[in-house]
Order: C-alpha cells, then structure tokens, then sequence
C-alpha cells in the first residue's frame, strides 16, 4: 500500500508548491540568490520531471518506489517531497499516512472500486491540487446479498 500512496502523492502532490524565504546569500551553479527573496518550490514540477523519473514519468507505476525513495529517485531526494523536506516539513505525515491505510483498508476488505464513466481526469491547482470535476466511483459490495 506504501507504494500506491508514495505514487499516488508523486503524481497529484495535494500540496503542490511551497515557498521560502531566503535566510542568506546562496549561490546555486551560476545562480545567485539574495538574501530576503521568497523562492517558490514547485514540488509537482519536480515530480513530473522526465530527467528525474524517467520517460515514464506519467503513468501510474506504483512498482517505481519497490526499492525505496532513494532509488526511486535516482538518489535525489528532494525530487520526491510530497510533505516537504527539512525542520519544517509536514507534522502530519505520519497520521495522514497511516489515516489513508486504515480508511482504504476498511473499505478494500468491504467493496471493490470503480471509476465511474461520469469522471473527468481534471487535477485542477486551487490552493491544493483537487479534482476539477470531483473524483467519481462505484462501490461494489463483495458480500452477497444471499
Ligand atoms: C496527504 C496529506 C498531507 C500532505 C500532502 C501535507 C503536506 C504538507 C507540506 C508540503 C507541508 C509544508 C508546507 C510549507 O512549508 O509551506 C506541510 C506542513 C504542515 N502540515 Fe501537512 N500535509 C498533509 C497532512 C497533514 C495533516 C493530517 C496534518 C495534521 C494532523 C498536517 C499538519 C501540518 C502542519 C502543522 C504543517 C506545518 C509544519 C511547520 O511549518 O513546521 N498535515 N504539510
């Protein structure tokens, strides 16, 4: 499951830019970065970036993670940070993570999902990255009725 929710928040990060104040002077490459200037981070760029990931970069492959982030991202860690890195990376990982497993784990052993033909693919960036259209699907009982 850690693998289907690491490619889930590689390829629709909720949370899908960040920004940050420079503390000092930074030279990155030919780059220089002033103090005081406010740098946004676009984490879902570097989720989709095909030199990072590879061709594949947009389909589905939760398999990309089966040997950990670290290969996964070629050993760029930062190419991966759907919480964000560092002292002021998200408190709440560990409960939202360990929240979608139980939730999807209760529903998994009840019902099988489908995407109903209604659904648009339309991830949408208002404030955090959402369905355009909503994310309709079928719930299928796997107990009989009998
Ligand atoms: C999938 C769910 C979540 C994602 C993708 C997410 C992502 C993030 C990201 C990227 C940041 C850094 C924001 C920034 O620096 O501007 C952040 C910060 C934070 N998150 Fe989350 N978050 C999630 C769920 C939660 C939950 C469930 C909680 C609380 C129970 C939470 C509490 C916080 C707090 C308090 C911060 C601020 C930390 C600080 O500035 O020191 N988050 N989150």
């Amino acid at each position: 499951m850690n693998l289907i929710i690491y490619e889930t928040l590689r390829l629709y990060p909720p949370v899908f830019a960040i920004s940050r104040k420079v503390a000092r002077d930074v030279q990155l490459g030919k780059l220089i970065i002033p103090v005081n200037m406010e740098i946004m981070i676009p984490i879902i760029a570097l989720h989709h970036d095909p030199q990072l990931w590879g061709d594949d970069v947009h389909l589905f492959k939760p398999e990309r993670f089966a040997e950990g982030i670290a290969k996964a991202t070629k050993y760029n860690t930062a190419a991966f940070s759907p919480f964000s890195l560092g002292p002021r990376s998200c408190v709440g990982m560990g409960f939202a993570t360990t929240e979608t497993k139980i939730a999807l784990s209760m529903i998994l052993q009840r019902y099988t999902i489908t995407l109903s033909p209604a659904y648009i693919h339309a991830p949408f960036p208002q404030f955090m990255l959402q369905p355009q259209h909503g994310l309709q699907v079928m719930l299928h009982s796997l107990q009989s009725d009998a």
